[in-house]
């Protein structure tokens, strides 16, 4: 017979907590699959109502419907379940915000089957000619930026606040590099009516960033420069600000510094450089978002990966810009401001 133990001497949370972690995609998959947010964007109603609308069991809507509930996507009162605010804007189909085809799994998420493989070889990520890199980022770029721009919308705009615009830096001349949608430009161009914005990225994905500028009705304020954010031309000594928003990542460290010093020739006098990114810290162990977004770009780039503040630190001072400034914005990537010691 064993000696008598029955201790545990860890907490298990953190991995039962990552077995349980595809429970709320997989109800939020289903719902989606069932139609159950169209549903309810006709009206309101009980379980029994919208089981016999979705031709489905009762038992498995009322499973459903309280999880949806638990999860704040719907509301609950006397037995009525509604969309709540989150739902209606993300999950009813035709929204402009609509995300319901990215929690069915979605092209951002392939290469998470094959981490085994990518591990085993280092890496998945094939080279490309810089005509492919276009056209694989125009097919790939259009579907996260997407979800960027509600991810990123509320950030955007405690950034903009911690950036002075249209308070201490008013008319500021904007480069928004790799802008996607432009989400933390239009912040900046919403909190100031005399900003101006030259966004870019290549042209197939601009043609959407124009797309959002003209949704928020802030279109008149921005310019666009379409091409590869390594070979465009930017202009010399015109911006005050220039935005990288969730792009460093991608270009791993070489492309990174030689952007940045590109950058700092498009600057003039007192511009400043805002970095937005996943930062870990230095010995990478946390905190974990940053750290498992590290694990995204090994499966989804040649050569990208995170890097803490120090080490964008590092890259700016070498550039010239030594002064830097960590800023919270409520969100998992921190904005970096960065300027030059002597102005
Ligand atoms: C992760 S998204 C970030 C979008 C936006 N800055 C944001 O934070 O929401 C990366 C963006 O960079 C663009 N991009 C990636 N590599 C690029 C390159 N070499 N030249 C131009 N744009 C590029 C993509 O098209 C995409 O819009």
């Amino acid at each position: 017979m064993n000696s008598r133990s029955f201790s545990l001497d860890f907490d298990p949370a953190p991995l039962l907590a990552c077995i349980d972690s595809v429970q709320a995609s997989r109800i939020v998959r289903a719902a989606v699959d069932l139609g159950v947010f169209f549903e309810f964007a006709k009206k309101p109603g009980t379980a029994e109502e919208v089981a016999a609308a979705l031709g489905v069991s009762l038992r498995g809507t009322r499973a459903l419907l309280d999880s949806l509930t638990a999860l704040q996507l719907l509301g609950k009162e006397k037995g009525v379940y509604s969309l709540l605010p989150i739902a209606e804007a993300l999950l009813v189909p035709g929204s402009p915000d609509y995300l319901g085809d990215l929690v069915h799994g979605s092209v951002l998420d392939q290469e998470w089957d094959h981490i085994v493989e990518a591990v085993r070889k280092g890496g998945l990520a094939t080279a490309a000619e810089p005509g492919e890199r276009q056209k694989r980022a125009e097919e790939f770029f259009p579907q996260l930026i997407r979800f960027l721009h509600v991810a990123n919308r509320r950030p955007a705009i405690a950034a903009a606040k911690a950036l002075g615009a249209g308070t201490t830096h008013r008319g500021m001349r904007v480069l928004d590099i790799a802008c996607g949608s432009g989400v933390w430009s239009l912040a900046v161009a919403y909190a100031d009516r005399d900003a101006r914005i030259t966004a870019v990225d290549f042209p197939g994905v601009l043609e959407h960033t124009r797309r959002y500028g003209e949704r928020h009705g802030l279109a008149d304020q921005y310019e666009y420069l379409p091409g590869d954010i390594q070979e465009v031309d930017f202009p010399e000594n015109r911006f005050d600000l220039a935005i990288l928003g969730h792009i460093l990542h991608g270009e791993g460290e070489g492309k990174s510094r030689k952007l940045l010093r590109r950058l700092a020739k498009a600057l003039r006098r007192g511009g400043r450089i805002a970095i937005l990114e996943f930062l870990p810290n230095r010995e990478r162990t946390g905190p974990p978002e940053a750290v498992l977004f590290g694990m995204r770009m090994f499966l989804n780039t040649e050569e990208g990966g995170v890097y803490s503040a120090e080490e964008y630190a590092e890259w700016l001072a070498y550039v010239g810009f030594t002064k830097t400034e960590l800023v919270d914005i409520g969100y998992h990537s921190p904005l970096l401001i960065a300027s030059r010691a002597e102005e």
